[in-house]
């Protein structure tokens, strides 16, 4: 991680630290992990004056923001939290701060509550589920269609290489239902079986394309040719603002040995730690981008707080939350 901010308090850099590591992981949780940080900055800073408070909540918002590149709804939670910031004493935009903070993690919780009320309702009894990675809103749609008195069942793609799936597979468990777990390889056979792709999403783009776990893309393309909706469980924090003046999503490329351990790297090259040639250039590259992007053709509904959307017309959602000013409260 970067050098250490000056006023950034401790516990930040630990929240920053554990987004980094995925200690803390998925777009949601690290929204909120974020607004929380935000709060406890406040909370401890030491500034003296209302100039030093508010460039130490800029600082620490600007650690945050460095961790991690893909999911928006880190950069959307820290503009919503600085924009709170608010008053001509310390004191003051303390106040404002903390309270802006814990209106945002209200905020969040309930968005995913009613995102879940939505998405349930496009899961019939009896319907088969097929999961990628590991999302929270996603989970939210299951959880009301259970509460509700449907049965689902599950395939959960292990989702490579850091095997989120298996946190998906502990959470549907413990609500009793069926899981089948599958290599991600395995997914189009089992596409037969399910009547939904349901998945989350880290960012959302204008023309309606999701930026998910890597594997998304593929995934979704096979239920298109399999004829299985793909439903996109998504808050309306995943939307990003960016997009609407034609900017990209970063795509962020994790460590190598995530996908390769030295020890495997060592069998297919040969050397080893203690052999000098390791530290030479051995031919052998390893990308491990984190996520990919599926195009909204492949996607049939993205379900919201706000009500479900067809992906093409996102944007208009887009503008009326976000206008068309996109400036980051940080770098000012
Ligand atoms: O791609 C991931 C997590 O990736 P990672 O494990 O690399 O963070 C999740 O599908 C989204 O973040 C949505 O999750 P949620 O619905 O909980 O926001």
């Amino acid at each position: 991680m970067a050098d250490a901010e000056p006023g950034v308090v401790p516990a930040v850099e630990a929240t920053a630290d554990d987004i980094a590591t995925m200690e803390i992981r998925g777009a949601a949780t690290i929204a909120d992990a974020a607004a929380a940080a935000l709060a406890t900055q406040a909370e401890r800073s030491g500034a003296e004056s209302p100039a030093a408070f508010r460039r130490q909540l800029r600082a620490a918002a600007r650690t945050l923001y460095e961790t991690r590149p893909t999911a928006v709804s880190l950069p959307n939670a820290l503009r919503y939290v600085l924009r709170g910031m608010d008053g001509e004493t310390v004191a003051d935009l303390r106040a404002s701060t903390i309270a802006r903070a814990e209106a945002f993690r209200r905020d969040l919780e309930r968005a995913q509550e009613t995102l879940g009320e939505i998405g349930a309702n496009r899961l019939r009894d009896g319907d088969v589920v097929m999961t990628h990675c590991h999302s929270t809103d996603a989970l939210a749609c299951i959880d009301v269609a259970l509460e509700s008195g449907k049965a689902i069942e599950a395939i959960v793609k292990e989702t490579r290489p850091r095997k989120q799936g298996h946190i998906t597979a502990r959470q549907l468990r413990e609500w009793g239902v069926p899981v089948t777990v599958i290599v991600d390889n395995a997914a189009r056979r089992y596409l037969d079986r399910a009547d939904h792709v349901l998945v989350g999403a880290d960012s959302i783009a204008a023309d309606g394309s999701v930026i998910n776990k890597v594997g998304t893309s593929g995934l979704a393309v096979n239920a298109r040719e399999r004829g299985v909706p793909v439903m996109v469980a998504a808050q309306t924090i995943k939307l990003h603002p960016d997009t609407m003046t034609g900017h990209t999503v970063e795509i962020e490329l994790r460590d190598e040995r995530e996908v390769l351990s030295d020890e495997e790297r060592a069998t297919i090259v040969g050397g080893g730690d203690d052999d000098e040639s390791a530290a030479e250039d051995d031919g052998l590259t390893v990308d491990n981008p984190a996520f990919d992007v599926t195009p909204a053709r492949y996607v049939d509904a993205i379900v919201t707080e706000r009500g479900q959307f067809p992906p093409e017309s996102i944007v208009t959602l887009m503008r009326e939350l976000f206008g068309e000013t996109t400036d980051e409260p940080w770098t000012a």
